[in-house]
């Protein structure tokens, strides 16, 4: 039994020989665990970025016990993060500004995701196909705005590199050293770029968003996870990812918010290439067929307490979360799993670390703990419907909200 993607945009959308070979591009290559580690400093950056940032608006004497809105500043890091990894360039500035170049970006990024929603749903409700007959030209139009776009910064990119010889740990940097060995063409290349860039920006902010709002209703978990970090780290310097192994608790805390909050909770979609026979039901050819992982992780005949949020439940079994485990599998599994899986984790991780080791998040002002709403707002991808805001309290000395510059 095989599966192939269906859908347009995905670059390796049938299962066959191009799919094998880009596959092999990304895990053997893209996210092999040396570049993972060369790119570190890029997300260290990153997330000290966001925690100065917070630091200097709740310390103005203006904002001081007010509530923030977190989606901005944690949409930040994952957007900086992704072009910094894929193109080697910085979008946003301290300021949350954003030069015409980010702004293009912004809009291609989020036209993208609603061209995608279009087409899936016209896959998906073949009746309804006839509502998006124009879609193709719009496609056509979206792509050539992103490809004019992608080559410019190329350019850039190839034009500053010549200057200052620089590194090669940039996605853009590797695809094109392994052009050749790998036979890519320039649309390949364009293609995984963006395809890196759209599956892995929201879902990052989504799933620290949610683990927050869970750590601001659950103020048991919040300042446990606070003493393992006060233990390990202590007061006078500031976390690593290099330090996580020794976070054991911290770990459980991500991996707790991805099994109640898989950003995708229908993960993507899949098309049987073939019949098969599935758990007793007859798939046939071309069937889209979708995993409900958000149901699977909420399931009570599988997990004890399964709305609880209660990470010590990692303690007690030890269930992977990167697609071997079929009980919690909010990155896939198989062939098609996410292959940003390790680095989202890390990225998920230090955010969340940085947040609680810096800062006490409380609810703002009239709302108790247990009133934080966690509804859903239905979708391919899950975002929270109200957005959260929580007021962050500084519990480290000054001088430990320096961002951290590569
Ligand atoms: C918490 C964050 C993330 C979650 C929950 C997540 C989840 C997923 C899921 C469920 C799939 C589909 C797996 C399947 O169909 O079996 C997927 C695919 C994918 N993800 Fe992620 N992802 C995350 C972050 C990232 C990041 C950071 C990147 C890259 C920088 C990335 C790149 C991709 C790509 C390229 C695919 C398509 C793979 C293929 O079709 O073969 N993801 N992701």
């Amino acid at each position: 039994m095989s599966f192939s993607r269906g859908g347009k945009d995905l670059i390796w959308a049938d299962y066959g020989p191009h799919y094998v070979k880009v596959r092999k591009v990304c895990n053997l290559e893209l996210f092999s665990p040396k570049r993972l580690e060369a790119l570190r400093p890029i997300r260290e950056d990153e997330v000290t970025a966001m925690v100065e940032s917070i630091f200097k608006h709740s310390s103005d004497p203006d904002n001081r016990e007010k509530s923030i809105l977190m989606r901005g500043y944690l949409g930040s890091v994952a957007f900086n993060n992704i072009t910094r990894l894929t193109f080697g360039k910085r979008f946003v500035n301290s300021e949350g500004g954003m030069d015409e170049q980010g702004q293009e970006f912004k809009g291609i990024v989020s036209n993208g995701i609603k061209i995608g929603g279009k087409v899936f749903m016209a896959e998906n409700i073949p009746w309804l196909r006839w509502f998006f007959a124009g879609e193709n030209e719009i496609l056509a139009k979206h792509e050539q705005r992103r490809d004019r776009l992608t080559k410019a910064i190329m350019a850039e990119h190839d034009l500053a590199r010549a200057k200052t010889g620089g590194t090669q740990e940039h996605f853009i940097d590797a695809l094109h050293t392994l052009q050749q060995k790998y036979d890519l063409s320039d649309d390949t290349i364009i293609g995984l770029l963006w395809d890196m860039i759209t599956a892995g920006m929201d879902t990052t902010s989504i799933s620290v968003e949610w683990a927050m709002a869970e750590l601001v209703k659950n103020p048991r978990v919040q300042h446990k996870a606070q003493e393992e970090l006060d233990r390990v780290i202590g007061t006078d310097r500031i976390m690593s990812e290099t330090d996580f192994s020794k976070l054991p608790y911290l770990q459980s805390i991500a991996k707790e918010a991805l099994r109640l909050h898989p950003p995708t909770p229908l993960m993507l979609p899949h098309k049987a290439n073939s019949n098969v026979k599935l758990g007793g039901y007859d798939v046939p050819k071309g069937a889209i067929v979708h995993v409900n992982v958000w149901a699977i992780a909420r399931d009570p005949t599988i997990w004890k307490d399964p709305e609880e949020f209660r990470p010590e439940r990692f303690f007690e079994e030890d269930v992977d979360v990167k697609g071997h485990d079929y009980r919690l599998l909010p990155f896939g599994a198989g062939r098609r799993v996410c292959p940003g899986a390790q680095l989202a984790i890390n990225l998920v991780t230090s955010m969340l670390g940085h947040l609680l080791h810096h800062f006490e998040w409380t609810p703002p002002a009239g709302v108790k703990p247990e009133e934080v709403d966690l509804t859903e707002n239905p979708g391919m991808v899950t975002y929270m419907r109200t957005p959260l805001q929580a007021v962050p309290t500084p519990r480290l000395p000054n001088n430990l909200y320096k961002r951290v510059p590569v």
